[in-house]
């Protein structure tokens, strides 16, 4: 942690050790305002998917960790070169604001070494071949997998479809051919476990922080899948034996960042930061599994290793997680911009609360204080400061729908009771199909033959696309139906 600064007022006055306006970020100048070196720490650690998140979360831990200057962080991004090259040109370093209902708080995080674009997949190949690699984190977002509804990779996807053939090409040959690398997260991840295999590196930690449940073991199985799509029998059996993957939760509400939060950091700390993070105070981690070639000292920050994730990982999905997600189609329905302002709305807030009720009845009753945990997420919902859009919580529904919400539907109705309240997300979500409002998805043609389709025609084929087994039970058709034409009809 390097430099901090504070506003007290919601109003964002700026702090009193405030540089001079329009300061480039990066290590000369704040080795200069510091009187101390900045030098980046040796990568150990390589990361997919360089967005907000992964700044606000795992680089943050990984910065107030006290082994830091031991740990830097190779950060790749997923699709577009963008934030690699405006975090390359600050050195790595980057503003993260803590923005609680109070003020703000901004600290230059400088755990990030290396940040590059996700074409490069020379560079990740060389980073998680390095001895020194410890682990890989990964937050590619839920579509990032490139899934299917059994939780394959998803062949149907051309991108999925031409990286099989390119692993079947490529690992077992003596070089890789680079030119026409790899596109897909779980691709590209195994290229770079093949190098390490090759190279003798050791024993490797697979780190999945996406919103998926059990995302250790869907990583683990869908490289395993992949390996076994491209015959690659020795990659296969070195996964298996040498890597380890670990499941988590992790939680920390990181908003797209916006002009305004630019404008707010600069006033705040005289930095001309061109990628800021904005997050709420409230952070939490929960790991499990192996980390066989070391790890950063996390629990530093007050990550948690425990033996059994499954509880944390339910509470979190099912009750954040999933009221979010109702929160997106329906407070969107009645015309809210923001989770603050859904969450403020009386009816909305009710149905919230509702689909809770749903959701705790298949959750353990012991050690997750139940209670407690919903009454800190309607703080931290409340929190207007925070501006999470709904139109970004909303995207690719279709997987957010089928982890957090179908899974307490198919528990409510097989203990025999309606699940009005999941009910309500999904027909929230086909009303938004119907009239073309949702939200951008990866699947968003299939959505849009399925909305196409006549009357409760339509409700069966989006339903399908969440989660076929929903259709087993044809009095879940009706009710979503019901549901979305009163959303309809709003
Ligand atoms: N933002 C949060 O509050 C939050 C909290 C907990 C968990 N997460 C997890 O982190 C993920 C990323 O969130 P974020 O806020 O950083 O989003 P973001 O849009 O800021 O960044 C997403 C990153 O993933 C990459 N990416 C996107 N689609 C990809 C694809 N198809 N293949 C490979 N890479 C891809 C992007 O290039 C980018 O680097 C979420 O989807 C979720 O699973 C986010
Ligand atoms: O990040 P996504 O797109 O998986 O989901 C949107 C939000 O539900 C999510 O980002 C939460 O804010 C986050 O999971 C809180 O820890």
């Amino acid at each position: 942690m390097s430099d901090t600064s504070t506003t007290e007022s919601a109003a964002g006055a700026s702090a009193a050790a405030a540089a001079p306006a329009g300061l480039d970020l990066n290590r000369r100048n704040l080795a200069a305002r510091t009187g101390t070196a900045s030098e980046p720490a040796p990568v150990r650690i390589a990361h997919l998917g360089l967005g907000a998140f992964h700044r606000a979360h795992q680089a943050w831990y990984t910065d107030v960790a006290d082994d830091a200057n031991e740990w830097g962080i190779a950060a790749f991004t997923g699709r577009s070169p963008q934030a690699a090259e405006e975090i390359a040109a600050q050195d790595g370093l980057y503003s993260l604001l803590e923005r609680s209902v109070h003020g703000d708080t901004v600290t230059v995080i400088d755990s990030i070494s290396e940040a590059v674009d996700g074409a490069r997949v020379d560079r990740l190949v060389e980073h998680v071949a390095a001895p020194a690699t410890a682990l890989v984190t990964l937050t590619v977002t839920e579509a990032g997998y490139a899934l299917d509804a059994d939780g394959r990779p998803d062949l149907a996807n051309p991108a999925v479809a031409a990286d099989v053939e390119w692993l079947r090409r490529n690992l077992d040959a003596a070089q890789f051919d680079l030119a026409e690398a790899p596109r897909t997260a779980l691709a590209r991840l195994l290229a770079g476990v093949e190098a390490r295999r090759r190279a003798g590196a050791g024993p490797l930690a697979i780190v999945s922080c996406d919103n998926l449940p059990e995302n250790g073991e869907l990583t683990r199985s869908s490289m395993l899948a992949l390996a076994e799509l491209a015959s690659a029998t020795a990659t296969r059996e070195h996964l298996a034996e040498q890597v380890t993957f670990v499941s988590t939760s992790i939680d920390r509400i990181t908003p797209k960042t916006t002009p305004a939060d630019v404008a707010a950091v600069a006033a705040a700390t005289g930095w001309h930061d061109r990628s800021p993070v904005v997050t709420e105070p409230f952070h939490d981690w929960v790991l499990s599994g192996e980390f066989r070639a070391g790890r950063p000292a996390w629990e530093k920050a007050g990550a948690r290793f425990v033996d059994d994730i499954d509880p944390f990982e339910r509470r979190k999905l099912w009750l954040l997680n999933g009221s979010h997600t109702l929160l997106a189609y329906a407070g969107a329905a009645r015309g809210h911009r923001t989770v603050a302002e859904a969450v403020g709305d009386p009816e909305v807030r009710s149905w919230v609360e509702q689909f809770w009720a749903e959701a705790v009845r298949h959750l353990p009753s012991e050690g997750l204080d139940l209670d407690g945990y919903r009454a800190a997420l309607l703080d931290r919902f409340d929190n207007a400061r925070i501006q999470h859009l709904l139109g970004q919580i909303g995207q690719d529904g279709t997987t957010k729908l089928r982890v957090r919400i179908a899974p307490v539907l198919r528990a409510e109705r097989a203990a025999g009771r309606d699940g009005e309240a999941s009910v309500r997300a999904l027909g929230a979500w086909v009303a938004a199909a119907r009239s073309a409002r949702l939200p951008a998805d990866r699947v968003g043609d299939a959505l849009a033959t399925a909305a196409s389709e006549p009357g409760e025609r339509a409700v069966v084929e989006l339903l399908r696309l969440v989660d076929p087994e929903l259709l087993d039970d044809p009095a879940v058709v009706v009710a979503v139906s019901r549901a979305a034409d009163a959303f309809e009809t709003i």
